[in-house]
Parts: structure tokens; C-alpha cells; sequence
């Protein structure tokens, strides 16, 4: 279906959201529950401006258009605040900063920021270098002539492992670290499922044992009890553990997080930085697999740097094209795959166009990114056009893997250092082919991932 022309609407038509009948009362929830983001693809086809719908009796609006996006993402409150699907989460990561607004949003996030900014997370990077050393050296044992690996599975305990070193040290005992990653699997499995028991729920059965599920409440009752013990056991001098840094914490007018908070902080840390990552790793590897000239190139660039580590660097401008390898894979499959937000009665309209009080505000980096008007060619991988120099994206917002405004990804520089410094490692000794006869498709949980688990062919790099 092609948009309508800004000339094929009455002055009126203009001034409003194009509106989408539904289902009696389901309304579009059966199209978003069969495929989410294929229905939002149609819905920003209609229309450049908003476009309006039901989700049972609540009403959303799908802002498509970068102009749009940057309204909602920069304004921010109070016109939008979180919406309902993260305020659900409220039971599980508590009074957390990817969850809070107002005044106490700005108070945690001032506190949090400064050890995130880019050259803070630098002190990571051992961190991140000697997982990824333990995983070359791992796979250096297998058959140089090809073995195969799910690729999936690695990825995922790569991160699983940085983030358990750096959340709680390199001295948890390796019965901790197994129920830590026991727990976290369970978690992860079961969030889905919390998030579309409390959207069918609602109101004050929202954040209810019922909306959470058994599984959900006693995998994260067990990581809350291994947060609980780092934090008691810790004696907040050494500076090792992102714990102890949270502890520590102090701004210019003295103020601190509570135990209690950085407990919440803790594990909403955890998961805002796990499957995210874990997935963007995993299509990183998926894209390195189909494209063995990119991976060339990825070679050839990270072995201009130091055989064994990695030195310090600014991944964009020592790996250029590894880094433009990494934006293009999230543009095509970015883990974050659709923001959320609440219209307030103060919204202004956007793009002209009034919302409604209370209704849900969806952005989408899955449909935006793929967007003709912003994107040559947007089905095609291509990380050229990333690569400095180029007109892409052509607008600041076409592009907002991370979100944007003042509630951008904190964890962004730590992300992109796990991801690229990942890739430009195994790149450089190891190529990858897909095994053969694998179609892999979307899937929709937490973040958007595959739909199976990716079984690539490894083989060691010969010396070119
Ligand atoms: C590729 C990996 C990642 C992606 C794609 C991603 C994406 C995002 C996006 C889109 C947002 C904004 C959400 C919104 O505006 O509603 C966000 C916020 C956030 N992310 Fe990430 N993220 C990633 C990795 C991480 C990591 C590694 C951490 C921490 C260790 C992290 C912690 C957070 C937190 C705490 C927020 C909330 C910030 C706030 O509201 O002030 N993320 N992330």
C-alpha cells in the first residue's frame, strides 16, 4: 500500500493521525500478536505522520518518520514518559533508571552516567580482551579444516561472562557464576511472557504474582539473592566491581544510591546489557558468515593492530570499517527493535498532529531503518554506506539503534566495545560459513533475535 500524498488529504485529514479501524475490541491486536513488526511495516506504510490504532481499548499511535522519532525522543517528558510495558517490569528491576521518570530519572541518571562516557568503560576492556583471548584459544583447538559451532550459544555466554565479571569480579566462585547464569537464562526465557501477561492484564493486576509467573519470580529471587551477596560481601573499597562502583557513587551535593537501589540497579543492568548485546553479537557473526568479503576486510583491518590484545583504541576510528560493519548489522536487526513511550495531557502534537491523553507512542528502529525515503536499497547489507564519507543516514533519526534524547542507551560505548572488539578478534583468526541449507528468520521476544539457533562452520584464518 502506498502513503498517502500530502496533496491526497483535506486540510482536516492533515491535522489528525491516520487511524486504522481493528477487530471489535481486540482491534490490531491479533495482526502485532501474529507478526509484531511486519504489521508496524504496513501501519507506516499508510502514512508519514502518526498513525493511530487500538491495541484492545487502549489507543497507540506508530510514529515512523525520523522527523516524528525526534520529536518524541528529544522532547521527551513532560509531553512522553515510559510507557506502560516498561513501567510492568517495575516488579521485577524495581525503582530502576531504565525504568523511573521525573525527578528521579534525572537523579540516578546523574549519578550512573559518569561511569559509562566513553573513556570510562575503557577500564573494561581487559576485561572484555581476556574473554575473548579465552575464546579464540578455545576454538583454536578445533579442526583447522572446519567444525561447527552454535554460534548462538557462544555469543550469548561471551556476554553472559563479561557482564558476570564485570557486575560482580573476576572472584565469584565458579558454583556463583553457574547459578548467576542459570538464573539469568531463566529470566530471559521467561520476560516475554511477563510483558504480554501484564500488557493483557493491566491496572493493578499489572505488577501482580499472576502477570509475573512462578518461573519468572524464583529465577529472579535466586540472581537477587547472588546480587545480595556480592553486595553484603563487598567492602566498597576496591573500585573492581561495577557493584562496588555503584556503591560508591557520590555527586557534587552528596548524594548516594541506597543499598536497596543498588540492588535494582544491579540486575536492571544485568538485562538491559545481556540479550541486547548478546543478540547484536549473534547477527554480527550471521552477517560475518554470509559475507566472507566483508570478513576480509575485518581481517585485514584489526591485523594492522597488535597480534595478541587489541590495544586501547576508539573502535570508530581504529576499526572503521569493522565499526560500520557492526552499525549496518544494527540497522538491519537492531536488538531494541521498538521504543515505547506515554502521550501525557500536556503532549503537544507531533508532526502537527494531536495524540490522545494516555495512549501508547511505539517507535521502531525495525521499521524506520528500513525506510526508502532514508535508505538506498534498505534490505540490502551493505556497511559502506557507514563508512565516513558517505551520505548515510541521511537523517540523524533514520538511524536510532540506541534511542536518543536524554534517554539514550547509557551502556552504548560498552556494547559497541564488546560487539566490535568481538568481531575484529574472531574475524582476524577464524572464517565462518552458514552450515548449508539454514534459512534463518526473525523472532520477537524481549529483543529481536533468530528464530533459531545459528550453526556456523569455523575454520582456522590462513595467513594471507
Ligand atoms: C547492542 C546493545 C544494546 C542496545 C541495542 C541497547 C538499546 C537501548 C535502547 C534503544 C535504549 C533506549 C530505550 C528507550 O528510549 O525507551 C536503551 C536504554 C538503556 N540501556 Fe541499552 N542497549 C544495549 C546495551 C546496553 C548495555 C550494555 C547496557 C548496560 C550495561 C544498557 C543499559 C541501558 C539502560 C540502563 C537504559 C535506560 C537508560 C535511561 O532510561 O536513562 N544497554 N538501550
Amino acid at each position: 500500500m502506498k502513503r498517502t500524498s500530502e496533496n491526497a488529504r483535506s486540510s482536516s485529514e492533515r491535522d489528525r493521525p491516520y487511524f486504522i479501524k481493528g477487530w471489535p475490541f481486540l482491534g490490531q491486536l491479533p495482526a502485532l500478536a501474529n507478526d509484531l513488526i511486519g504489521s508496524l511495516r504496513r501501519f507506516a506504510e499508510r502514512d508519514d505522520r502518526p498513525v493511530e490504532f487500538k491495541i484492545m481499548t487502549s489507543n497507540a499511535y506508530l510514529v515512523s518518520s525520523p522527523d516524528g522519532v525526534k520529536e518524541v525522543l528529544t522532547r521527551g517528558e513532560p509531553d512522553f514518559t515510559k510507557g506502560i510495558l516498561t513501567s510492568s517490569m517495575k516488579a521485577a528491576f524495581g525503582d530502576s533508571l531504565a525504568l523511573e521518570n521525573g525527578d528521579e530519572w534525572r537523579r540516578k541518571r546523574k549519578l550512573l552516567q559518569p561511569l559509562f562516557l566513553k573513556k570510562s568503560v575503557q577500564a573494561w576492556r581487559p576485561i572484555i580482551n581476556s574473554n575473548v583471548d579465552l575464546l579464540v584459544e578455545r576454538w583454536s583447538h578445533r579442526d583447522a579444516e572446519g567444525s561447527v559451532v552454535n554460534i548462538s550459544t557462544e555469543a550469548n555466554h561471551l556476554i553472559l561472562d563479561i557482564m558476570t565479571t564485570i557486575m560482580f569480579g573476576e572472584d565469584m566462585s565458579s558454583e556463583r557464576a553457574q547459578a548467576a547464569s542459570e538464573a539469568v537464562t531463566s529470566i530471559n526465557e521467561a520476560l516475554f511472557g511477563v510483558f504480554c501477561r501484564s500488557f493483557v492484564l493491566r491496572g493493578s493486576f499489572q505488577n501482580s504474582k499472576l502477570a509475573q509467573g512462578k518461573k519468572f519470580r524464583n529465577a529472579l529471587k535466586k540472581f537477587n539473592d547472588i546480587v545480595d551477596h556480592s553486595i553484603t560481601s563487598s567492602t566498597a573499597q576496591a573500585t573492581s566491581t561495577l557493584i562496588d562502583q555503584f556503591r560508591l557513587l557520590k555527586s557534587s551535593d552528596g548524594d548516594q544510591l541506597c543499598e536497596k537501589e543498588v540492588r535494582d540497579e544491579a540486575t536492571a543492568f544485568f538485562f538491559a546489557g545481556l540479550e541486547t548485546t548478546a543478540n547484536a553479537l549473534v547477527w554480527a557473526f550471521y552477517y560475518l558468515a554470509s559475507h566472507p568479503n566483508f570478513a576480509d576486510r575485518i581481517a585485514a583491518e584489526a591485523s594492522q593492530l597488535s597480534e595478541s590484545h587489541l590495544p586501547d583504541f576508539d573502535e570508530a576510528e581504529r576499526l572503521p570499517f569493522t565499526h560500520a560493519f557492526v552499525m549496518e548489522t544494527l540497522r538491519l536487526k537492531p536488538p531494541a527493535y521498538a521504543l515505547e513511550r506515554r502521550a501525557s495531557s500536556e503532549t503537544k502534537p507531533v508532526q502537527g498532529c494531536p495524540l490522545r491523553k494516555n495512549a501508547t507512542v511505539i517507535l521502531s528502529p525495525a521499521v524506520t531503518h528500513r525506510q526508502t525515503e532514508y535508505w538506498e536499497e534498505p534490505d540490502k547489507f551493505c556497511p559502506d554506506r557507514f563508512e565516513s564519507g558517505s551520505k548515510s543516514p541521511q537523517h540523524q533519526f533514520a538511524f536510532f539503534p540506541f534511542g536518543g534524547g536524554a534517554r539514550k542507551c547509557i551502556g552504548m560505548h560498552l556494547a559497541l566495545m564488546e560487539v566490535i572488539m568481538t568481531i575484529a578478534r574472531c574475524a582476524q583468526k577464524f572464517e565462518f560459513r552458514l552450515v548449508d541449507g539454514q534459512t534463518v528468520g526473525d523472532k520477537v521476544g524481549v529483543t529481536l533475535m533468530p528464530d533459531r539457533d545459528i550453526q556456523l562452520i569455523l575454520r582456522h584464518r590462513r595467513p594471507s
